[in-house]
């Protein structure tokens, strides 16, 4: 594992296809998407909008990918939205009057929205690993991912107000389906305080904290091949109904649960994992079909 976890931080640049994101595959189904500017801490450019969503659809459709782990190049996580490169599309957007300006601000709007959805809407588990900065648009980013993991030191932004704007691309929407406490959401997402990570693991935010980012990705890439090594039909169906059930009431969420397993129950995956079980050997040990 520490010689895949060196290999996992010291990619060389990102190769084609994306010039935002580096793309690896550390070990057997498993896919590292790495940000990939470190040189301007990894801030969200233009093309990394688009590249996103072009890499999760790749990521969802890709029978050979089981799990996905994202993180950051360089020294930090991801310093948010690009300043320089963003701000003619947000700034001046085109328009012959107020509701063609309204029209074409609000298409660019939800096309940012797509670059995390598509992170919630892949059915492969998403485990995020954060090291120092994660601010503005990266909280948007992890906050639509399944597991997040952070290091000792770092720290989160809900940094939207300080430049003037009300987060819209995931995060008011999202941070209070992860954080229980409204009113720890409400103070960050109004004050833009930094949460650093003991802080984030006691609120929830994150559900690991490790010493430095050596260990936290050994641990993610752990807990990905943990992921990775049960029947893929069993943990996608897991992902879709947990996303669906935190937006729907017990009764739907069920509903919806009934109509899935009615299909998902007939896999082979379950007598080959209920053979595994009651002969005291791991998940792991099975051979899945591709998914
Ligand atoms: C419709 C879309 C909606 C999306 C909204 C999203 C909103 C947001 O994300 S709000 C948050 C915006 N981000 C910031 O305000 C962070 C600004 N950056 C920083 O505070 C610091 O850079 C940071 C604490 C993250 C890191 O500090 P450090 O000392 O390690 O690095 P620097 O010397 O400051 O920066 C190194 C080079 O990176 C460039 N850079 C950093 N952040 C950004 C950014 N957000 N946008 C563009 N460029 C950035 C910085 O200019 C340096 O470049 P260079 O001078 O060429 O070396």
């Amino acid at each position: 594992i520490q010689a895949v976890v060196r290999a996992m931080s010291s990619s060389g640049g990102a190769p084609s296809p994306y010039t935002t994101l580096a793309i690896s595959h550390p070990a057997e189904s498993i896919t590292h998407v790495e940000l990939h500017r470190p040189e301007k801490r990894n801030a969200m450019n233009r093309a990394f909008w688009s590249e996103m969503v072009d890499c999760f659809n790749e990521i969802a459709g890709d029978p050979e990918c089981r799990v996905v782990v994202v993180s950051g190049a360089g020294k930090i996580f991801t310093a948010g939205i690009d300043l320089m490169d963003m701000a003619s599309d947000i700034l001046q957007p085109e328009g012959d009057d107020t509701a063609r300006i309204s029209w074409n601000l609000r298409q660019i709007i939800t096309k940012y929205q797509e670059t995390f959805s598509v992170i919630e809407k892949c059915p492969k588990p998403v485990v995020v690993a954060v090291h120092g900065a994660c601010v503005g648009g990266g909280v948007d980013l992890i906050t639509a991912c399944d597991i997040r993991l952070c290091t000792q030191d770092a720290w989160f932004q809900v940094k939207e107000v300080d430049i003037g704007l009300a987060a819209d691309v995931g995060t008011l929407q999202r941070l209070p389906k992860v954080i229980g406490s409204r009113s720890l959401v409400n103070e960050l997402a109004l004050t833009a305080r930094k949460m650093y990570a003991d802080e984030a693991k006691s609120s929830g935010l994150v559900s690991r904290v490790f010493a430095d980012k050596e260990a936290m990705m050994a641990g993610a890439l752990e807990m990905a091949g943990e992921i990775a090594g049960r029947s893929p039909v069993a943990v996608q169906g897991t992902k879709i109904n947990l996303v669906y059930s935190r937006d729907h009431s017990v009764a739907e969420g069920l509903n919806y649960m009934a109509t899935w397993n009615m299909s998902m129950l007939q896999t082979q995956d379950v007598m080959k994992s209920a053979q595994a079980a009651m002969e005291k050997k791991s998940p792991k040990t099975i051979a899945f079909s591709k998914l």
